[in-house]
């Protein structure tokens, strides 16, 4: 049996980060909601128990890959033996860009496989796995978009307008931990709750790792800058990629045709119902 399964990407409407926690990481409130655009992962189940992914990821070591660490995560959840799989990945999103790409690959993996293999582990305990994967995993298990409190993995559904996005990429890679890590981060904004933020324009708010990322990647800054002359337009997760928003197709490829050269990206619709979470129940 082969099954093909969409792995969407995320952007943060909005990222706070209210406080530092003992362990180093960062608390935030954040809205996430999914794109209609992502990588693909094509499962077909083997016979000798091995987790087998191609092609390999430049700069990922085939057993480091979030895909193969779930996959594997997964076959440990269950006491009797897996029959393992070959996974394919078609990577589309670009990595490191704050789309979540990995986090994605991860929980269509947990969700594949869980169909595939027919474990019928529930929602909850995927999510508690995707944790251990990574802060941005359970959102893609969940497949609702959310506003997310914690690290990310406290998760309340909300439905803010699916409208279209312009999301371009700067040409340098952003390392999460040292934004999170600079001196001049804001970790302090305070906390707000939850209707204010979403409800109509999500435009007052920010995103704090904004100033940071301008100041050590000035390709961000000017692609920020390019991008404002149309409406306002924000970074996702720690960058590097930022998006505008628009209320139409057209108008996002407008502006989309007019970017200047050297900087790549795709125009996508908002989405509140995870492509994947869609994709499994017409399999049903
Ligand atoms: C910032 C967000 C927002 O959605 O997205 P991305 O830009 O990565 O897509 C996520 O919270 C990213 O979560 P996650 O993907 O798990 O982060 P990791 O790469 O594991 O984090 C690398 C390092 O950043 C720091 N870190 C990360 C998340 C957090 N809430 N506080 C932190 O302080 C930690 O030092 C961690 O070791
Ligand atoms: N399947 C995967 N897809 C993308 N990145 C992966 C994957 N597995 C491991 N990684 C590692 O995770 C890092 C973060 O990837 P990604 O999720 O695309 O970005 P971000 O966390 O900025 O949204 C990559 O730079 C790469 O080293």
């Amino acid at each position: 049996m082969t099954l093909s399964l969409p792995s969407p990407a995320k952007l943060n409407l909005f990222l706070h980060i209210t406080g530092r926690r003992s362990d180093g990481y960062h608390d935030l409130q954040t809205l996430f909601q999914f794109l209609d655009y992502g990588d693909e992962l094509t499962f077909q189940q083997r016979q000798d128990g091995q987790i087998r992914l191609t092609p390999t990821l430049s700069g990922v070591e085939h057993d480091d890959n979030l895909i193969v660490k779930a996959a594997r995560l997964l076959a440990k959840q269950t006491d009797r033996s897996v029959p393992g799989a070959d996974i394919h990945l078609d990577k589309r999103l670009p990595m490191g860009g704050g789309l979540g790409g990995g986090s994605s690959n991860a929980a269509t993996t947990l969700l594949g496989l869980n169909r595939l293999w027919q474990l019928d582990l529930d929602i909850d305990t995927l999510a508690e796995l995707g944790l251990q994967l990574g802060a941005d995993v359970p959102v893609f298990v969940r497949g609702f978009a959310a506003w997310g409190e914690g690290v990310g993995e406290i998760l309340t559904p909300v439905e803010p307008p699916e409208d279209w996005f312009l999301v371009l990429k700067a040409d340098c890679h952003i390392n999460t931990g040292k934004i999170f890590s600079h001196p001049g981060l804001t970790r302090d904004t305070p906390k707000t709750i939850i209707a204010p933020a979403f409800e109509g324009d999500a435009s007052r708010y920010r995103n704090d790792c904004e100033d940071v990322v301008c100041e050590l990647y000035p390709e961000v800054r000017k692609s920020l800058e390019w991008l404002s002359q149309f409406g306002p337009a924000r970074l996702t997760g720690t960058g590097a990629c930022i998006f505008g928003r628009f209320p139409t197709e057209s108008a996002a490829r407008n502006i989309w045709e007019s970017k200047p050269s050297g900087i790549t990206g795709f125009v996508a619709k908002g989405v509140n119902h995870s492509p994947l979470h869609k994709k499994l129940t017409e399999l049903t």
